[in-house]
């Protein structure tokens, strides 16, 4: 088997790269390229392993034929078309937690700067000034620390002024009165939160929702004197309405690691009274960066060498342990759905995958997004588990999954039905010993059959001559039966014949098939 090959685009603790070879990958570091350079390089790669400089736009992606997976190793991941990842079949993750207290460290870092006016303070007095009565600063301890967003980062932000005897309150509509109480922290409203907090942190992802949350009314509304720190996002507040508010006084301080255009060589806020900032090193610890680039090298390794998905954000995640038990389910539930998607006619509209028995053990939703997969490839060619669950959506399939306590006649098994204009359509599956995917019924009928490769599926007449009228048709053009598979509903009822062969079905195959007395739907099938 060829290495997966891994570019690594942005600096990165070489500890990486280190990873990626010892989990059998193999890996190039570049980075600093332009988009162009980027663009025409990315095709040679399965992996791409970033942080916040490179930009993963649709138009890189176009050119990224043979990428499986973009590894974060960070958080944020807006620099990503994760829309355009989905639907080309790329896995995203990130890494959420390995830079979470480095980055809350930072946010109090600059808070204490601000207090105390320390970046000027330093400028001056190594500028041989001693400008001892232009700082007076004001104290931490029993004021009140505005958190807006109280996530990973939010709560340790959060649990670190409170060692500092501030009072926390927050604002984030996803808490819970109940976590609120655990963390110590009175859940409020923005409008509250601004009109009595003298320092705001924020720690949002930037969304439609908290683009500009920190708008010109609200800084005009927020209590007199109030400092400002986003170590979070660029574009959370409007920075020409807080240089505007700092200028005028209403705005004490400001202290932001990260801006609205990023790499930020000029900025409104430059200059501004009481304004400070850092070039977005909220995650530039050693130790951060060390956990986060072993992290997402192993992440990424391991989704490329073994099939484990941890932390992706476009795709239920599988555990290195999980992958391999799931693995014959996938290729069972891949089968059973491209076969309903291969037989069954007409607009199709919904779909539902029951799990029984020991297959109702294991996460639902990889085998349902590789049934997906197998039916959607009746839509398109380039589908894949990431992309299948959104073309799935795109098209309003409607999909269900059920889980079943019931013990069945098998072991385990995986159940797909169809919604069709006449009735819905089912095939059942099961494993035979830990691995080995098997057919058991198809549309009511019990059968036995392997799904791989070229297959024909005939419905005939049950009745006697009809398997040697095949077989000498299928000899007269050519066709090696590689394995025969019959099954019916009740003696004389109608049968169904699945064959494997040696090599594709052509029309003229399946006419002559079709004149067979008997016969009523022949098709070709191929896995
Ligand atoms: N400066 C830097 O170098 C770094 C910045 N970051 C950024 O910090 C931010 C926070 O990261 P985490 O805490 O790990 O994320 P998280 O996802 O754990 O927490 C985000 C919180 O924001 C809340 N939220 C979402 N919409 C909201 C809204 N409209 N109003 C108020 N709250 C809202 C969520 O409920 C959640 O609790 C991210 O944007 C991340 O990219 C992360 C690491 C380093
Ligand atoms: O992890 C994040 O979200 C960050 O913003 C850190 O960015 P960086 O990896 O330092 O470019």
């Amino acid at each position: 088997m060829t290495k997966p090959k891994v570019l690594i685009s942005d600096k990165m603790d070489p500890n990486a790269a280190k990873i990626f070879e010892e989990r059998g990958c193999d890996v190039d570091v570049i980075t600093g390229e332009t988009p162009e350079e980027l663009k025409a390089r990315i095709g040679e790669y399965d992996g791409l392993a970033i942080r916040s400089s490179t930009k993963v736009t649709a138009d890189i992606l176009s050119a990224a034929t043979n990428l499986k997976v973009i590894g974060r190793a960070g958080i944020g991941v807006d620099n990503v078309d994760i829309p355009a990842a989905s639907s080309q079949g790329v896995v995203v993750m990130n890494t959420p937690f390995g830079n979470s207290i480095t980055t809350a460290e930072h946010a109090i870092a600059m808070m204490m700067a601000l207090a105390r006016q320390i970046p000027a303070a330093n400028a001056r007095t190594q500028a041989g000034e001693w400008p001892k009565s232009d700082f007076m600063g004001v104290e931490v301890t029993g004021k009140t620390f505005g958190l807006i967003g109280a996530g990973n980062i939010g709560t340790i932000a959060a649990s670190r002024a409170q060692g500092l005897k501030m009072k926390v309150i927050a604002y984030d509509p996803f808490l819970t009165e109940e976590r609120a109480v655990e963390l110590g922290v009175e859940k409020v409203d923005l409008d509250t939160l601004l009109s009595r907090a003298d320092f705001v942190s924020l720690h949002t992802p930037l969304t439609d929702q908290t683009r500009n949350i920190l708008n010109r009314e609200r800084l005009e509304n927020a209590k007199p004197g109030i400092r400002i720190i986003n170590c979070a996002r660029g574009g959370l507040v409007d920075e020409a309405a807080l240089k505007d508010l700092l200028e005028s006084g209403h705005i004490a301080g400001a202290a932001f690691d990260v801006f609205e255009t990023e790499p930020a060589k000029e900025n409104p806020l430059f200059g501004a009274p009481g304004f400070i900032c850092t070039p977005h090193l909220g995650a530039s610890t050693t130790e951060a960066q060390v956990n986060v680039a072993l992290q997402v090298a192993e992440q990424m390794s391991d989704y490329l060498v073994n099939g484990g998905v941890t932390n992706a954000l476009n795709v239920p995640s599988l555990s290195a342990e999980e992958a391999p038990k799931l693995r014959p389910y996938m290729k069972l539930a891949e089968s059973l759905g491209s076969l309903v998607g291969q037989l069954a006619h007409g607009n199709l509209t919904k779909i539902s995958i029951e799990r029984e028995g020991a297959a109702a053990e294991l996460s639902g939703k990889p085998i349902e997004a590789a049934v997906l997969a197998g039916f959607m490839s009746r839509y398109s060619d380039s589908v894949n588990m990431v992309n299948a669950p959104y073309l799935a959506k795109e098209r309003g399939l409607d999909v269900r999954s059920v889980r079943h306590e019931r013990e069945g006649a098998y072991n385990t098994l995986l159940r797909v039905t169809v919604g069709t204009s006449t009735g819905d359509r089912s095939v059942a599956g099961t494993l035979f010993g830990p691995e080995a995917p098997r057919l058991v019924e198809i549309f009511g009928v019990g059968i036995e059959a392997d799904l791989a490769g070229d297959m024909l599926y005939i419905v005939n007449e049950d009745a006697p001559g009809f398997i040697g009228r095949i077989g000498t048709l299928l000899g007269e053009k050519g066709i090696n039966i590689g394995t025969f598979h019959l099954g019916r509903r009740d003696a004389g009822d109608e049968a169904v014949l699945l064959l494997s062969v040696d090599q594709p079905i052509g029309q003229d195959v399946i006419d002559a098939a079709c004149k067979l007395e008997g016969v009523k739907t022949v098709k070709g099938l191929e896995f």
